[in-house]
């Protein structure tokens, strides 16, 4: 199975709990060969929309479907999707194996398939203990196991970090990048960002049961910005306002320095200005700091260089999942309030 019969494909879903609309007309497709983080703060959606994915749940209107099947049509479903909802999913009388077991049986898998999950988990040597015992870490690692009995090409995990402690991450991160790899779809949901930072190559952000945005991690993150130490911050800024990179003029968000909280103010400040995402940009972020998108730290340092002015400090910064994420839901914010500003000239 490849392609598109791994695709998973949500379509204008939405899902009413009497006055609560948890998924509000939500479309994302999640490519295979990837890992997709799934992200939103709590209540945001995800589960309910993961639970439509498996038929757990159904739809109050519009589709969610796997490989163009909504999960009730597929042929063995179990051989298609795997999931994992619950960390406490089994029985703490049960031993690792005898848990395994069962589910195999119900699927119609042979016990090697059990003794394979168990090596592949990591978790022959406690296969025969009861899970009473387990730490969260084995317990998320026995979960897995159940949902890879049938070899599934999807895999629908929700927050499977919660309770991991560092190293349960890094050894999550390293197996779902694997699975990946092999060409599985893999959709896991967190409302913990930094979690997934290191592991996501495509996101899908809702809040409040809406698509906030979705694509590649790099897409939406932009290029890094430059953070610029200088004493002569003002002039420094100026230079780079001026730069013309490719003979367009860069468009320049002048920043209001010397805020108490230290934050950068954009105000779009230059007339004639770029408008595309891609335009240089410098926040003036006061204490002589400067953040400098649009330019790489050669630039940078080559314009200072040129015009005699001095440098303390270049930093290449990495957009951060976090940080983007709370900018996205602001950006959200902004809009809606201006919607409802246009429709009502007042501001929510
Ligand atoms: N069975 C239900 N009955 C009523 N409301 C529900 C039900 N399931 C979910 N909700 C509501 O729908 C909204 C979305 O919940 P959901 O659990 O899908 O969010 P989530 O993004 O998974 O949150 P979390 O990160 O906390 O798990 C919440 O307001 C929740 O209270």
């Amino acid at each position: 199975m490849t392609g598109d019969r791994q695709k998973i494909e949500v379509k204008h879903l939405t899902k009413r709990y009497g006055e609560v609309t948890a998924v509000s007309d939500l479309t994302f497709t999640v490519e295979p060969g990837v890992v997709t983080g799934f992200l939103g703060p709590n209540g945001a959606g995800k589960t309910t929309t993961m639970r439509m994915l498996t038929g757990l749940v159904s739809p109050t209107s519009g589709t969610a479907t796997i490989g163009g099947r909504p999960y009730a049509q597929l042929r063995r479903p179990s051989r298609t999707v795997g999931a994992v909802f619950d960390a406490n999913a089994c029985h703490p009388g049960h031993t690792a194996r005898d848990h395994l077991r069962v589910y195999a049986a119900m699927g119609g898998y042979p016990d090697g398939r059990v003794t394979e999950l168990l090596d592949l988990l990591d978790l022959a040597g406690a296969a025969d203990r009861r899970t009473r015992g387990f730490s969260t870490g084995m317990r998320q690692r026995l979960n897995l196991a159940t949902a890879l009995l049938g070899d599934p090409r999807v895999l629908l995990l929700d927050e499977p970090g919660n309770g991991l402690d560092p190293d349960g991450v890094r050894w999550l991160r390293g197996f779902l990048r694997r699975l990946a790899g092999e060409g599985r779809t893999v959709l896991i949901s967190s409302h913990v960002l930094s979690e997934l930072q290191q592991l996501v190559e495509d996101v899908v952000v809702i809040r409040r049961g809406e698509l906030v945005a979705a694509g590649p991690w790099s897409r939406l993150a932009g290029p890094p910005s430059v953070l610029v130490h200088s004493p002569d911050a003002d002039r420094l800024a100026a230079v780079l306002r001026d730069h013309r990179p490719d003979g367009d003029a860069p468009r320049v968000d002048a920043a209001a320095s010397g805020r108490p909280d230290g934050h950068a103010a954009r105000v779009e400040a230059a007339a004639g200005s770029r408008t595309d995402g891609d335009a240089p940009r410098v926040d003036a972020l006061g204490g002589g700091r400067l953040r400098v998108h649009g330019l790489g730290a050669p630039e940078v340092a080559d314009l200072a260089a040129a015009h005699r002015l001095r440098v303390h400090e270049l930093v290449t910064e990495r957009a951060d999942l976090e940080q983007r994420f709370l900018e996205l839901t602001k950006e959200l914010t902004n809009e809606l309030t201006d919607e409802l500003t246009d429709d009502t000239g007042i501001a929510a």
